[in-house]
């Protein structure tokens, strides 16, 4: 993580400088004293009126020292932290999907918000402290050493005791540190459990419910972090004590030095303010040391992130689509005991139009997640051209193929961000998008127009206008290959019939479309239909086809028709 420290190396090296200089002006602050203290003692006004101004110099300095190096602290802390969070966010943002699906998104949220501030205090101003404490230290210790060098081995010989500290707590500091942002991460997840599911916690009366979940939650997390404070304070408290101890022995060494007529009172007080400079670092190393060992986990968990293989950009390239699509004895299960799909086979070709038909939980939308590679752990290949899709990069794949989910995301912004997704797009591919998309009536009955916004997630719009965004979204994007997972099912027969009606009619275009909707005339217009039941394709042909083997497909067809 100091990494990112080393990264501005001029920002860096005034730090380093001004750290120095800080910890250098603590130090003779000692020196200060014992002159202003000496002169006092010796009766000369001259000696007391240049110790005076040597003291306004001494602090003139020090304002502008300190003042420099906190600025040059939190610049040098601004900058790391937002290249280590702009890291660790292009790392997740490039991830696979099927990679960013075996992670809560909540975790990564807290990992971004919790774990970087946990990570700013306990380890970059630790190793900032660290650092000056050091430098005050060497100082310091060869200032007492020159001063009086009874009193600098009495020094050390005590503060040995408060280094052992971090050695003996280490460990369990750090379980409960790692504790407590593992409790954090949960709280995290849990509020973002909530808050999407607001509607539905207020539409159930389930307030009480939640309420009780989120106590729980909010204790546990409270609760862990209670732990680690307790334990840290305590940890903290016992090193204070030794450090008092010490100051207590060196003080008693030097006031009999002073009866003895062997030390001015200058000198002593001089020693003592330099005993400071050594003691608090070696007391105060022990909860450093503990705070730095703590953040291990956290560490270990940014690294994880950062250290992974960037798989994005790998694998072959492939720019057009040529010939055909082949799911190529496909089974596919989600926990690696339920089959859901059983040795699929199809054969997709250019330009022609698919449709996937069958009952509810039968594997349908999981055929669209397994070609757009949401998971890999298939047995069988899906080929595109031949290639198999698992070995074509990534960004070449979103290329070739888009979906329209049936759960539509929307960006808090307006209709026409919606539509480009911030891309940049000829007006009349917009245009062409909103006509085919059916939109053109509410563009124009908003004032805004597309410049509309649409809200959190699209709250200003109905679902059914939210699928027809999605539907321009895609069709905005021009891929030769488009999957369709329900698009449609908010929307009323006849604009879905509509919508699809335009879908089918784009020539180039190859269509694979998951519908529930078994609209005679729409389903007729599809070159074949895939019947799945309990995932495995146990019917394909066209409309025609399939309705005269009177089947699978013709009791659900005829099912759906006499329920509607
Ligand atoms: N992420 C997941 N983890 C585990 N099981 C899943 C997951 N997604 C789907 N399933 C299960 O896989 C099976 C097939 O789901 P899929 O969504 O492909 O069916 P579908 O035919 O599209 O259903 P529907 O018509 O109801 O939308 C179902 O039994 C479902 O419960």
């Amino acid at each position: 993580m100091y990494k990112y420290l080393l990264r501005h190396k001029l920002l860096f090296a005034l730090n380093i400088i001004f750290a120095i200089l800080d910890s250098a002006l603590n130090v003779a602050m000692a020196l200060v004293l014992k002159l202003l203290v000496d002169a006092s003692s010796s009766g000369s006004i001259k000696d007391l009126k240049y110790a005076v101004i040597v003291f306004l110099m001494y602090i003139f300095i020090s304002i502008i020292v300190w003042m420099v190096a906190k600025v040059l602290k939190a610049c040098l802390l601004r900058r790391s932290l937002t290249d280590l969070k702009n890291q660790i966010f292009s790392k997740i943002i490039y991830r696979n999907i099927n990679e960013f699906n075996e992670e809560n998104s909540a975790k990564n949220i807290s990992l971004l918000t919790n774990d970087i501030n946990i990570l700013e205090q306990d380890y970059y101003n630790n190793l900032f402290d660290l650092f000056s404490n050091l430098v005050a230290f060497i100082i310091a210790t060869i200032a007492m050493i020159r001063l009086n060098i009874y009193a600098a081995i009495f020094v050390f010989a005590a503060a040995l005791i408060p280094i052992g500290i971090p050695v003996i707590s280490g460990k369990t500091l750090s379980r409960y540190r790692n504790a407590y942002s593992e409790a954090i991460g949960l709280f995290t997840v849990k509020i973002k459990d909530i808050f999407s599911g607001f509607e539905v916690i207020k539409g159930f009366n389930i307030e009480k419910r939640v309420l009780e979940d989120y106590r729980i939650s909010n204790e546990g997390a409270e609760l862990s972090k209670y732990r680690y404070n307790v334990f840290a304070g305590a940890i903290d408290s016992l090193a204070t004590a030794f450090g008092f101890m010490i100051f207590l022995g060196t003080m008693s060494i030097n006031a009999y030095f002073v009866i003895t007529g062997k030390m001015t009172i200058g000198l002593m007080l001089a020693i003592t303010q330099l005993m400071n400079n050594i003691v608090n670092p070696l007391v105060s190393l022990s909860s450093r040391l503990n705070r730095l060992k703590s953040v291990k986990l956290i560490e270990d968990k940014i690294n994880d992130i950062l250290l992974k293989h960037d798989e994005s950009d790998e694998g072959i390239s492939k720019k057009v689509f040529d010939d055909r699509l082949r799911f190529y004895n496909i089974s596919f299960s989600y926990d690696g005991e339920k089959a859901v799909l059983k040795n699929v086979n199809f054969i997709i070709k250019k330009g022609r139009k698919y449709a996937i038909v069958g009952n509810s939980g039968g594997g349908k939308s999981t055929i669209l997640k397994l070609l757009l590679r949401y998971y890999e752990n298939h047995s069988g290949n899906i080929f595109i051209d031949g290639i198999d899709n698992k070995s074509i990069k990534a960004e070449d794949l979103y290329r070739l193929v888009s979906i329209i989910h049936q759960n539509i995301y929307m960006f808090d912004s307006s209709i026409r961000d919606n539509l480009t997704l911030f891309e940049d797009y000829s007006d009349e591919a917009i245009e062409n998008a909103i006509d085919l998309s059916g939109l053109r009536e509410l563009i124009k009955s908003l004032s805004d127009g597309i410049n509309s916004p649409v809200g959190e997630n699209g709250r200003n719009l109905s679902g059914g206008e939210k699928q027809r965004i999605a539907i321009a979204r895609a069709i905005i994007k021009n891929t030769p290959i488009l999957v369709i997972d329900e698009a449609t099912s908010s929307l009323d027969n006849e604009t879905s019939y509509n919508i699809e009606n335009s879908i089918l009619n784009i020539p180039e275009l190859t269509c694979l479309v998951v519908t529930h909707k078994l609209n005679e005339e729409i389903l007729k217009k599809y070159d074949s239909i895939f019947v799945l039941k309990d995932g495995a394709l146990i019917e394909q042909g066209t409309f025609d086809e399939l309705m005269e083997r009177r089947a699978f497909f013709y009791n659900l067809y005829n099912v759906a028709k006499n329920g509607n």
